[in-house]
């Protein structure tokens, strides 16, 4: 893929951004208490395209869950009183009732919130001028702790860097200001997140992350080096079952609260199986058959542990117990409560064995996803593959009624890309 940026000032041509989803490995909940955890990127990404306008507006479209906002700059709270919030989650009180009248609660609302944080943080009146629009598409599935809402603020973070004339490229200290401006808009929606979905969203590849410290790449490269950790080889299963992770660390901050030692034993706990399990895949064994056995026995602990957390569900056990049964360890990934659990495929796995594991858990419902880890974290690219972003959406075949018409804006082109192509828009590896 060719990447070629226009200078930010002036004119600049439609260009496309996006970021990957996560699954993290081990550490989950722990890691806001300041205790190690080890994720890595997943193969699904959130995608935002950004074109430029004449009318001085800017228009919001998430056809993934069903928003439509156009906003004119005076709609935003100023830059000032945003940066005098105590929280960036306290942006709703700025905003007038009208902004988020069509959006009551659920995803939207959440979503609206994070784009006029974001808004009044990053883009001033005089980038503002012509106006712009963005859709974002995501392959990640909304809410099932596959770090959907981090994909989502990377890209949307990217863009609006790039808009307000603050980013021009995606390099080490590029991806430093999107990480940290992803975070806030992580706050929005989850309250205390510990930065750790953002992080790999961003960097991508393996990392070993620690809150409030640089997050460390595990023997990997974003860029497309060859990972130790990548030899891992995971089903994702999703269970459908919705969960909110601001209410789920929420709970564990209350159980904290009441049961402060025991808790933070576990947590204790948690982080010495992360530090372990990050020791091994930093050094490239994950796949001998010792590190395995230790992988293994960690996962099944983690999960147990996550569970006296009180963020189980009926469904992530039924993921461990069908995995379990044929000798693959299974845990709960992401805020638990529901969403989805990895199971963690050996080496030497019976493929057999894999599709039984599989065939049960889609006969139970559940969707199962055999992932490659460990990929590309933010891009932004003008062109795809040398042809300009725009003339490309163009060309890409839609599901719009009648087809490939050109007569169609090209934000309602790419909103009505098939998956197919939307996924083509992913950075190739190692170009
Ligand atoms: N495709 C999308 N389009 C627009 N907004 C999205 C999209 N995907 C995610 N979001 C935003 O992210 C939020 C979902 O966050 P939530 O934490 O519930 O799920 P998750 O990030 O998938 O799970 P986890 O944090 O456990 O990994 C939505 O409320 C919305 O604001
Ligand atoms: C549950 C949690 O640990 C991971 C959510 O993907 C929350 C966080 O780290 O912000």
């Amino acid at each position: 893929m060719v990447v070629a940026l226009s200078s930010p000032a002036g004119p600049w041509p439609a260009f496309v951004t996006s970021a990957p989803g996560k699954v993290i490995l081990f550490g989950e909940h722990a890691v806001v208490y300041g205790k190690t955890a080890v994720a890595g990127s997943l193969d699904m990404r959130a995608y935002a395209l950004c074109t430029p306008r004449t009318d001085g507006l800017a228009r919001l479209l998430l056809p993934d869950i069903s928003v439509d906002a156009t906003l004119p700059f005076a709609s935003l709270p100023c830059r000032a009183s945003v940066e005098q919030l105590a929280h960036p989650g306290d942006v709703a009180g700025l905003l007038a009732p009208h902004v988020l009248a069509d959006y009551e609660g659920g995803p939207g609302r959440t979503a609206i919130l994070t784009f006029a944080y974001l808004c009044a943080s990053l883009v001033d009146e005089a980038a503002w001028a012509e106006g712009f629009s963005l859709c974002v598409r995501s392959l990640v599935p909304v809410g099932s702790g596959l770090g959907s809402s981090a994909a989502f603020h990377v890209a949307l973070a990217t863009a609006l860097l790039r808009i307000s004339g603050r980013l021009t490229a995606v390099d080490a200290l590029g991806r430093k200001l999107v990480d940290a401006w992803a975070f806030r808009g992580e706050q929005v929606a989850h309250g205390t997140p510990s930065g750790i979905d953002n992080a790999v969203a961003t960097h991508g590849g393996f990392l070993r992350y620690t809150k409030g410290a640089a997050p460390q790449p595990l023997g990997n490269s974003a860029a497309g080096g060859s990972s130790s950790a990548a030899g891992l080889r995971m089903l994702v299963c999703d269970t459908h079952v919705p969960k909110s992770t601001m209410a789920l660390v929420a709970g564990v901050r209350e159980l904290r609260d009441q049961h402060t030692e025991a808790i933070d034993a576990v947590m204790q706990a948690i982080d010495s199986i992360s530090t372990r399990a990050a020791d091994l895949l930093a050094a490239g064994k994950p796949g001998c058959a010792e590190a395995e056995r230790h992988l293994a026995g960690a996962v099944r602990l983690n999960h147990g542990l996550l569970c006296a957390l009180g963020v189980g569900h009926p469904a992530l056990d039924l993921v461990c117990r069908v995995a379990g049964q044929r000798c693959m360890p299974a845990k709960l990934t992401g805020a638990g409560g529901g969403g989805c659990a990895l199971v963690l495929v050996p080496a030497e796995a019976d493929e057999q064995a894999v599709a039984e594991v599989t065939g049960e858990l889609v006969a139970a419902g559940f969707a199962c996803y055999p992932t490659v880890v460990g990929g590309p974290g933010v891009a932004m690219d003008d062109f795809v593959d040398g042809v300009p972003v725009a003339r490309w959406v163009e060309a890409a075949p839609s599901e719009l009624p009648g087809g490939a018409d050109g007569q169609s804006d090209l934000i309602e082109r790419f909103a009505a890309l098939p998956d197919a192509a939307l996924a083509q828009l992913a950075p190739r590896t190692g170009t």
